[in-house]
């Protein structure tokens, strides 16, 4: 039996990360991965597919262009499934490429095959053909992600009623669709598919959505999704949901609203990929939606070698937050120095229009009882926002009024993912509105809406009283 140094079970986001820092360590690592390729549900069925198709079709519909041409601009008119498939295999097979010389190049060996606990230090792997292997492991990772939860009242065929994964293989554009669940891959998916004009209806049991961002931040996003004649069915629950003999689908909402659509997408969140690990074995135990606790700075288990990241520990369930997971994961498995991750990082939805955020929202901020002051910025007040033709677009900043230190920025709009990073860095090391007021940004760009903003605030916050 093979004795490795450190095994690793998944070769997503927390896996790859986590077995290249401990290769670069010089230890022995083996990535063990079930799927064709590697790269995990980030790569395959996550986030590179749906911000590909995300791209294309921005790109094809010509939506960045309207603001100038009108809502009927279309780059190109009849847009198929087809057309949103063939980007997505390139970008793919560059993305498993790169990720495949990574792991060569750094002499992380990789096998395929499903894994499973014989002993809290022995993995069997069940290979394709059926051959069964052994390895042990000094330190264990489990890196295995989540998959999507797929109740049995759900009559899932892949082709009418689909979850997120089945939505990359789909052959015809639908002219209407139900997204049920509106939690962040209902609502890219849902907003996807409306810039490509499909009539979109949104439900979800709850009656608010995104409760985790800005109030002011999902307001302007609900009403921009509105606008455009989303429909928004929040705190209605779907009673029913029928195949209809036409190949449409039917759902019946428990405030007895009847909707048929071509297509109805299940996005009401994941389990933890843990069913199929024989944890027994090793003397763990997943809660009722197979996710693994941890020591969140040490992302080690209540069995001290064996250590899991990633999706399958929860909250945030980022591809982002997941790298540095494993990446922590592995030094502390190996014996390296390990520092907790950083307090603030962003979250990036990337919806149509796209938002991001880090550090407090205002509604936060309250509730600790912090004295603040907000600014805002709209992107149509940048003569940037002028040349794009944006005529939406918000970033709004929060300061301490005691230490005038920025405490949350949210944005929504244009390039909200890659703007939110000059916020963190300020957040992250400990800037206060002065900085805004103070730093020349680039002119003409969307990020001088960091400097507009911050003059807002300090008008209201007046000039500083001491040095902090
Ligand atoms: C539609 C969608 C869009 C997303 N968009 C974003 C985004 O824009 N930005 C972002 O930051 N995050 C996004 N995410 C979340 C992101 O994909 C996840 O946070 C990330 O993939 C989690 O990485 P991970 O390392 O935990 O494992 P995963 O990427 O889930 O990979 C786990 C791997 O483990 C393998 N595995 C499981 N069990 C076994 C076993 N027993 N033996 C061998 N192999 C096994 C699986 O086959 C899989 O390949 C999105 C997710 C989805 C579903
Ligand atoms: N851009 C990104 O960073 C990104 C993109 C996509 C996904 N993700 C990650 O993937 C994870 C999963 O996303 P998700 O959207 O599937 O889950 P979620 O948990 O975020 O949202 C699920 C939504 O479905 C609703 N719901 C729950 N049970 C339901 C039921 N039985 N019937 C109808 N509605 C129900 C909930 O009220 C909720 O609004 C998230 O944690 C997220 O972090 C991240």
């Amino acid at each position: 039996m093979i004795k490795y140094d450190l095994i690793v079970v998944g070769s997503g986001p927390a896996g790859r990360r986590a077995a290249i820092q401990a290769a670069k360590l010089g230890k022995k690592v083996l990535v063990i991965e079930q799927g064709k390729r590697v790269g995990g549900v980030s790569v395959h069925t996550g986030t590179i597919p749906s911000k590909t198709l995300r791209e294309t079709a921005l790109n094809l519909s010509g939506w960045r262009e309207r603001g100038f041409y009108g809502r009927a601009y279309r780059v190109k008119q009849e847009i198929s499934a087809e057309d949103l498939r063939r980007r997505l295999l390139i970008t793919l097979d560059h993305e498993v490429e790169v990720l495949e010389h990574q792991f060569a190049r750094n002499r992380v060996q990789s096998i395929r095959g499903k894994a499973k606990f014989v002993t809290p230090d022995t993995l069997s792997i069940e290979k394709d053909d059926g051959e069964i292997v052994h390895v042990v492991g000094t330190s264990i990772l489990l890196a295995v992600g989540t998959k999507p939860f797929r109740p049995d009242y759900m009559p899932f065929d892949g082709k009418t009623v689909l979850d997120s994964d089945d939505l990359l293989e789909i052959e015809e554009l639908p002219r209407s669709m139900v997204v049920i669940g509106a939690g962040v891959i209902g609502i890219e998916y849902a907003t996807i598919f409306s810039a490509l004009d499909t009539q979109v209806t949104l439900i979800d049991p709850k009656s608010t959505m995104l409760d985790f961002i800005d109030k002011e931040i999902v307001e302007d996003f609900a009403y921009q999704l509105r606008d455009r004649n989303m429909k928004l069915h929040l705190g209605q629950k779907a009673d029913k949901v029928e195949k209809l003999p036409d190949g449409k689908v039917s759902v019946l909402l428990d405030s007895g609203r009847r909707i048929v659509s071509d297509m109805l997408l299940f996005a009401a969140g994941r389990m933890g990929a843990t069913d199929t690990l024989n944890l027994a074995a090793a003397g763990l135990e997943a809660d009722n939606r197979g996710r693994l606790s941890v020591n969140p700075e040490t992302f080690q288990t209540s069995v001290p070698h064996i250590f899991a990241a990633g999706d399958v520990v929860g909250f945030p369930s980022l591809a982002s937050t997941s790298m540095e997971q494993g990446r922590i994961a592995a030094r502390v498995a190996v014996g390296a120095i390990a520092k907790e991750p950083q307090k603030y990082f962003p979250y990036g939805i990337y919806a149509v229009p796209e938002i991001s955020t880090c550090g407090l929202t205002e509604e936060e901020v309250k509730q600790r009882g912090i004295g603040y002051e907000c600014g805002v910025a709209r992107f149509r007040e940048t003569s940037r926002g002028h040349i794009m033709g944006l005529d939406s677009g918000l970033l709004k900043l929060i300061f301490s009024l005691k230490t005038r230190r920025l405490l949350g920025v949210h944005i929504v709009g244009e390039g909200a993912t890659e703007l939110v990073h000059i916020g963190q860095a300020v957040l992250n090391l400990k800037g206060t509105v002065e900085y805004f007021v103070e730093n020349t940004f680039n002119y003409p760009t969307l990020a001088e809406a960091y400097k507009i903003a911050g003059l807002d605030a300090w008008n209201r916050m007046g000039e500083i009283k001491h040095e902090e």
